[in-house]
């Protein structure tokens, strides 16, 4: 049981899979709120949990503890500042969007001592396997701490970040990772099918592979290379297969697919978080 009443400010892909990680995990739907401006996203959730929606959002927020704000980063400046007139002191925000730092989102808000949060979670929410990063300003108290850290644990790991500089490269890793394991697994689906696989035969053993490999990993506590050796016998069909990968240079993809996406939550911290007046 999380004990609170809490408002989704957006309810788009990311609140959604919250919501279901939360409702999930023994939290009432009735103390949900959800605003949204668009009436069918509202629909889409009503249709699979009985939460309680709005179409203002300063509506949404009267009353509640913790206000999640779900909306996309371009978005974020506006919907602060609406809900400004009507925050109250004790009340807790959460900020899911990417690159936008607290600072600003206080500066929005223009209240002297907001507690702010932080959040960086990732689709795998949905089905209570998701990944969180947080952090929390000076101002968040310590039932508040307990309260956003509980939100998050029932969609899966939540765990709390010393400094707010590292949020970039969370959001390159777990925020947006999810996209690349579905990517990987969308080639290795196509190249399987290639080979002469039927389709769903195809997908069943990649998508099991993949959640097994995941499985085995943290539950062995091994280091990935570790496993991956095991894998490979010598003069084997993985060591070709691996040598592959290798060659065309996925270390060197990785790494700059992660670095761009943090550069990329940089920029959108730089661009948006100048202020401009709605
Ligand atoms: N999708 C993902 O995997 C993740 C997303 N995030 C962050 O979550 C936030 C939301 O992302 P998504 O859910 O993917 O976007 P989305 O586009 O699916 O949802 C955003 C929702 O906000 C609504 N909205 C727009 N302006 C609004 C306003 N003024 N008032 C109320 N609602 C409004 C839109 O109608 C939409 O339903 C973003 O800031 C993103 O950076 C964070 C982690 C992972
Ligand atoms: O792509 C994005 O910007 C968001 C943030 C992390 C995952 N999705």
């Amino acid at each position: 049981m999380i004990p609170c009443k809490l408002a989704f400010i957006g309810g788009g892909n990311m609140a959604r899979s919250l919501i279901g990680g939360l409702i999930a995990n023994g939290m009432s739907a009735e103390n949900i709120h959800v605003a949204d401006m668009q009436t069918a996203t509202l629909e889409t959730l009503t249709n699979r949990y009985p939460v309680t929606t709005f179409t203002s959002n300063q509506q949404a927020i009267e009353g509640v503890d913790v206000v999640i704000l779900a909306v996309k980063p371009q978005q974020l400046q506006d919907v602060v500042r609406e809900l400004s007139a009507d925050w109250q002191p004790d009340q807790l925000m959460i900020s899911i969007a990417a690159g936008i730092r607290i600072e600003d989102i206080n500066r929005w808000l223009g209240k002297s001592q907001s507690s702010i949060v932080r959040a960086m979670p990732n689709t795998p929410a949905l089905v209570e396997a998701g990944a969180t990063a947080l952090f929390a300003n000076e101002h968040v108290t310590h039932q508040q701490h307990e309260l956003a850290e509980s939100i998050l644990r029932a969609c899966g790991l939540a765990i709390w970040l010393q400094d707010e500089k590292h949020m970039d490269a969370v959001t390159a890793l777990s925020g947006s990772g999810p996209a690349y394991f579905f990517l990987v697994m969308e080639a290795m689906e196509k190249a399987a099918i290639e080979l002469g696989l039927p389709q769903e035969t195809a997908r069943l053993l990649c998508l099991e592979t993949a959640f097994g490999a995941a499985k085995m990993a943290l539950e062995s506590g091994e280091p990935a290379s570790t496993l991956r050796k095991q894998v490979t016998s010598p003069g084997g069909t993985t060591e070709r297969a691996i040598h592959e990968l290798e060659d065309g240079g996925l270390h060197g993809l990785f790494e700059n697919a992660l670095v761009a996406a943090a550069l990329r939550a940089r920029e959108l911290a730089n661009e948006l978080g100048q202020d401009h007046h709605a």
